[in-house]
């Protein structure tokens, strides 16, 4: 190597190296032309020389193929065409190929020309997979606007401010919030859970603050309040969107104060938990139409998460299969699934989300009798959709949004299930919370 050449290598290599994430340069053809010492640990066992001349692919995704070949974007090919800076999420492979999420930001290096002559690439990981596994529960996904949501729960984790998560029905936002609490500083303290819809108001206070014996008639001794409970730790308010004017007023002082008092009791105690809150409302909406108090709303708003509809991210739907087939049997025994099945599956829009996917593949694996899944093993509505029919009564027919909504359909799926409302709810595809909160509203409970 020529002095001048070895001067311009240098000087390459202090620029990589000034980056403080794994970082690398490379050329219109997908080479390696400099990279940092991160970089080269993060994915290989080799050092930055000898990584120049690879292929950036090779090097990330461990494939010979480039990446959108594999169903990713290429920010490369973006940063080269539009001369601007990119953003994408990846799934990346580290040095023992095991898979993790990351941010990379990509930017244009520019020649004197003023072209771009090397694409910048910065890489900062979201999330390990293995960060996403806790016992059973996990929250499967790695579609960018998933990942995305994925990010922005680590970052929330980080802090101690109340979160609003938002997601139509079984999007997972019960197990979003239990992944909150368990990467929080407060993971080794409890998870607590209220659902809101369950419990008339007076019920709801006393379960939330306990009481003193005496409290009220069947208070026979001292309980503690959920809040005492959750001490340390968290309380998720599932389908908050559902709580009383007189409710949000005492949660509203608790939040503001940060005392509360048992129910017969004058005693202030200090509340120390932080708040997640779920609901599949628009409570912006509910605020603006004077059904739900804004100081509250903004309260609880400071930080939202909004979980992606299944039908948004139909790519992820083979890996969530994947997951709960396996769950439901030993690995080597894991049902297997035909292609037409799941095609099936992906031409479906699961109203129900990732809930009804997984009780859809519960049922399919009991019809199969542990065979391959095929067509004929998945409910009607999937095997020949048509989400706009319409529905005059409780026959087997596609689902439509307004079935469920229905108050005519709704009386006769529970005539026709005999009043059992697990039965009625699957039907409806809505979770029996849901089915109760409109039969409260229709007067049927
Ligand atoms: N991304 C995911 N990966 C794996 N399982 C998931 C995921 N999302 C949801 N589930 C599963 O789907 C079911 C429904 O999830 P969950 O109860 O968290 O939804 P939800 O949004 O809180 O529903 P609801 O609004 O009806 O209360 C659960 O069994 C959960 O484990």
């Amino acid at each position: 190597m020529g002095k001048t050449h070895k001067d311009d290598h240098a000087l390459l290599q202090s620029l990589v190296e000034a980056h403080p994430e794994p970082f690398a340069l490379i050329d219109e053809h997908f080479t390696i032309v400099a990279c940092n010492k991160k970089y080269a640990d993060a994915y290989t066992d080799l050092t930055p020389d000898d990584i120049v001349g690879m292929k950036c692919h090779e090097v990330s995704h461990k494939s010979t193929d480039r990446c959108d070949l594999n169903g990713e974007e290429c920010p490369l090919e973006r940063v080269f065409e539009s001369r601007h800076p990119v953003q994408v999420v990846h799934q990346h492979f580290d040095r023992n190929r095991a898979p993790y999420y990351v941010n990379v930001h990509g930017s244009p290096i520019r020649a004197q020309s003023g072209g771009v002559r090397y694409f910048g690439e910065a890489m900062a990981p979201i999330s390990r997979v293995d960060d996403l596994d806790f016992d059973d529960e996990r929250l499967i996904g790695c579609c960018p606007s998933f990942v995305n949501m994925l990010d922005n729960l680590s970052l929330v984790a980080q802090t101690d401010l109340p979160v609003l998560i938002h997601g139509e029905t079984g999007t997972g936002k019960e197990l979003a919030a239990l992944f909150l609490h368990r990467k929080s500083r407060r993971a080794d303290r409890e998870f607590v859970t209220i659902d809101c819809t369950t419990l008339s108001d007076a019920m709801f206070v006393a379960e939330l603050f306990g009481h003193e014996a005496g409290a009220f008639t069947g208070a026979a001794a001292t309980r503690k309040g959920l809040v005492e409970v959750a001490d340390g730790g968290t309380l998720f308010l599932d389908e908050f969107g559902e709580i009383s004017p007189e409710i949000q007023t005492k949660l509203l002082r608790v939040l503001d104060r940060g005392t509360f008092r048992r129910l017969g009791s004058n005693r202030e105690r200090k509340a120390n938990f932080r708040l997640i809150c779920a609901t599949n409302r628009n409570l912006a909406q509910r605020v603006e139409a004077g059904a739900f108090r804004a100081d509250l709303f903004y309260r609880v708003n400071s930080m939202q998460i909004t979980l992606p509809a299944l039908r948004h991210r139909k790519e992820d739907i083979p890996q969530l299969v994947d997951f709960f087939l396996r769950k439901l049997m030993p690995a080597n025994l894991a049902p297997l699934i035909s292609d037409a099945a799941l095609e099936a599956l992906l031409r479906y829009d699961f109203p129900g989300n990732v809930r009804e996917l997984k009780n859809t593949l519960e049922r399919a694996v009991v019809v199969a009798r542990g065979g391959t899944l095929e067509p004929q093993h998945l409910p009607a509505e999937l095997r020949h959709p048509q989400p706009s029919a319409k529905c005059d009564d409780g026959a087997d027919c596609g689902y439509h949004d307004a079935c469920a909504d229905d108050p005519g359909i709704i009386r006769a799926a529970l005539a026709r299930f005999g009043g059992n409302r697990r039965k009625t709810a699957a039907f409806l595809k809505v979770s029996e919370r849901t089915l109760y909160r409109r039969l409260k509203a229709l007067g049927l409970t």
